[in-house]
């Protein structure tokens, strides 16, 4: 099965020899949600696969080839957000109805992926998908948005006034290793993840969506004295390695997913980086 891009780990060296091309060609996840296929990424920063599919008709999750797998799921867990118009994801026969930033975990084992939109034909769902390597199987759950209970962070003074919803956790929906969740800026507020970290342990990935097509995110990366930054559109995915910072600003409002997998499901695991510090 084509579709399935794969991306070799980098080291936080090649940095200053990566033009904007390069920086987004690591980096950058773009075109995540093509009509009726799903599109992939394969990073080798903590084997993480990160994609996305906009079903007009059903469409089945497909094991790609350089899985080597029977299924997409054979040895892989799967985090789900929908990011678009009510959808439903069929997990071996059993239906579950996503709105609008609701989350659902496939353990592995699960067979049979199927995305549909249950919506109107111009406002299709858009899934999208987080998977990381998985030793054991742990069930199928469905994360409402409206049911989560947010952690407020942040301030209006800061401009990061923001609420954290974290779906796939050691609290919450449990998981191999995926650490899943929603952050929501209110409005006015425009920065994300400040004061900024750096997570040794884990690789994270921030899917940035709800922004207005005509508006972008100055996504920030880099060690933390020599960062560099990327410009994000809606619905573009940016992958952190472990070494590297991960924090931006929207030109207006949005919200994104974040998820974390490798060596511990701690969310405060974090290296905690003082604003001076920044280069
Ligand atoms: O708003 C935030 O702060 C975040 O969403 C931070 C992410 O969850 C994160 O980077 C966790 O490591
Ligand atoms: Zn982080």
């Amino acid at each position: 099965m084509k579709n399935l891009e794969i991306r070799h780990a980098t080291h936080p060296d090649q940095l200053p020899g990566l033009d904007t091309e390069g920086l987004r060609g690591h980096y950058l996840v773009e075109g995540l949600f093509p009509p009726g296929e799903v599109r992939a990424v394969y990073s080798h920063h903590d084997r993480t696969v990160i994609g996305g599919v906009s079903p007009r008709t059903p469409v089945a999750l497909p094991a790609f080839d350089p899985l080597r797998s029977e299924y997409f799921c054979e040895r892989r867990e799967l985090g789900i957000v929908n990011v678009g118009g009510p959808g439903i994801v069929r997990v071996d026969g059993t239906e579950y109805e996503l709105a609008h930033r609701d989350c659902l975990y496939a353990g592995r084992g699960s067979r049979d992926i199927v995305f549909e939109s249950s919506g109107p034909d111009g406002d299709p769902a858009r899934f999208y998908l987080m998977s990381t390597p998985a030793h054991a199987g742990h069930p199928t759950r469905l994360a409402r948005h409206k049911d989560t209970m947010g952690v407020r962070l942040g301030s209006a003074e800061g401009s990061n006034d923001r609420t954290l919803y974290k779906y796939i956790h050691a609290d919450g929906i449990r998981s191999c290793q995926l650490v899943l969740g929603v952050t929501v800026l209110e409005p006015g507020s425009m920065w994300n993840t400040m004061p900024c970290h750096t997570h040794d342990r884990r690789t994270e990935a921030y899917l940035y969506f709800d922004l207005p097509p005509e508006h972008r995110i100055v996504h920030l990366m880099g060690r933390p004295d020599q960062t560099r930054n990327i410009i994000v559109a809606n619905e573009q995915a940016v992958i952190s390695p472990s070494w590297s910072v991960h924090f931006g600003f929207g030109t207006a409002g949005y919200a994104f997913v974040w998820a974390m997998a490798g060596e511990n499901q701690a969310f405060d695991d974090m290296n905690h980086v003082a604003i001076p510090e920044l280069r």
